[in-house]
């Protein structure tokens, strides 16, 4: 099968694009790190936010169709991770962010790879540099880990995983609810489902104590390009949905709920009926480190992805493609690429 770590071995970035600032290094914020003021965001006592889905509910699925449809994210309960799973990836994601900035470097993202240390790979379309630091997993971590720990590593190794393992029984739970709202068929349902088995990647984020957040931008808006994305968020406020319509939507961590995105290639596959959710993190008022655990659950890169489930009436609105090459497409072109592959 052809991974995803394979699809991006061909996208090398400039290291300038791959390298973090020593934040701890810093007391005030470079001009290379300051942008222009955001916009007001919805923030929670407005009473607008994406809609929470308890996964025991046995309208469950037609609650994630409604959800998708109308904000392309939704948040889940009642999902089985147990929370001291959380804390302790949590607690290995600060362990491995609080190491010296030169003991990270050892773990850098290589020019031609995907995994490890650096920065988020939407840099480059930027020209001011985002207060984020990453690390990126596919599989296993024991490489990278070495490399950081060399006499420690296994607890790392062994969190991650089993994170990962759980994460992709979710994924799964939820992509056979996303395609049966669709109404795709069975077949077609346990075709995708099954495919997206070892096509996924875990993004530790850190968002470092900030001198300047309000002039900071933490992330900057993007949709990610998987199928769904499953986040968890640390206690920290940063994360804001757009919403056509509406502008920017608060989505506050709430203990134990992960947040689920709306990915392009779910985007493709529902012609459209479920858009990818456009998302950034600020870093507004800020006062402390911000963690957050992103899953991606993706597709093969062999995998030739189309609109599924139309009626005889609609046409499609995307052309076939790769997910390798819908990567390369992304790679150059970010938030042109859908509109790149429409018919
Ligand atoms: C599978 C992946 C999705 C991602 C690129 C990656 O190879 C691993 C990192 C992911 C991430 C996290 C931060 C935002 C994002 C846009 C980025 O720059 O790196 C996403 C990528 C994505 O969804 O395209
Ligand atoms: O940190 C967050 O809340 C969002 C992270 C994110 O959007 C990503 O990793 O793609
Ligand atoms: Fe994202």
């Amino acid at each position: 099968m052809s991974t995803l770590s394979e699809a991006y071995r061909d996208l090398p970035h400039h290291p300038r694009h791959v390298i973090p600032l020593d934040f701890d290094s810093v007391r005030t914020l470079p001009d290379s790190h300051v942008w222009p003021p955001t916009s007001h965001a919805f923030e929670s006592e407005d009473r607008l936010s994406i809609p929470t889905v308890d996964l025991t509910d046995p309208d469950a699925g037609k609650l994630i169709g409604h959800a998708c449809e109308a904000w392309g994210a939704f948040q889940v309960t009642n999902h089985d991770i147990p929370l001291d799973l959380f804390h302790e990836v949590e607690s290995e994601a600060r362990r491995l962010f609080s190491l010296p900035t030169g003991q990270k470097l050892k773990a850098l993202r290589s020019p031609g790879g995907a995994t490890g240390y650096g920065l988020a790979r939407i840099s480059p379309f930027f020209n001011k540099y985002m207060w984020h630091e990453g690390f990126t997993i596919m599989g296993s971590s024991i490489d990278h880990a070495r490399d950081l720990w060399p006499n420690d590593y296994q607890r790392f190794c062994d969190v991650m995983e089993d994170y990962q393992k759980k994460l992709k029984e979710l994924a799964r739970t939820l992509m056979h609810l996303v395609l049966k709202s669709l109404d795709i068929s069975e077949e077609e349902i346990s075709r995708v489902v099954s495919a997206g088995g070892d096509s996924t990647a875990l993004q530790l984020n850190s968002y470092p104590l900030c001198p300047d957040p309000n002039r900071a931008m933490g992330l900057a808006p993007h949709t990610d390009t998987s199928l769904v994305t499953i986040l968890h968020q640390s206690t920290v406020n940063g994360l804001q949905i757009f919403k056509e319509g509406v502008g920017w939507v608060l989505v506050s961590p709430t203990n134990g709920s992960l947040v689920v995105n709306v990915g392009d290639l779910l985007h493709i596959l529902s012609n459209a009926k479920f858009p990818s959710v456009l998302h950034r993190v600020v870093m507004k008022d800020q006062n402390q480190q911000r963690l957050s655990l992103a899953y991606f659950y993706c597709l093969p890169s062999d995998f030739h992805i189309s609109p599924l489930a139309l009626s005889s009436t609609q046409m499609p609105l995307y052309r076939s493609v790769s997910v390798r090459d819908y990567i390369g497409i992304k790679a150059k072109n970010l938030e042109k690429a859908l509109s790149l592959i429409r018919i």
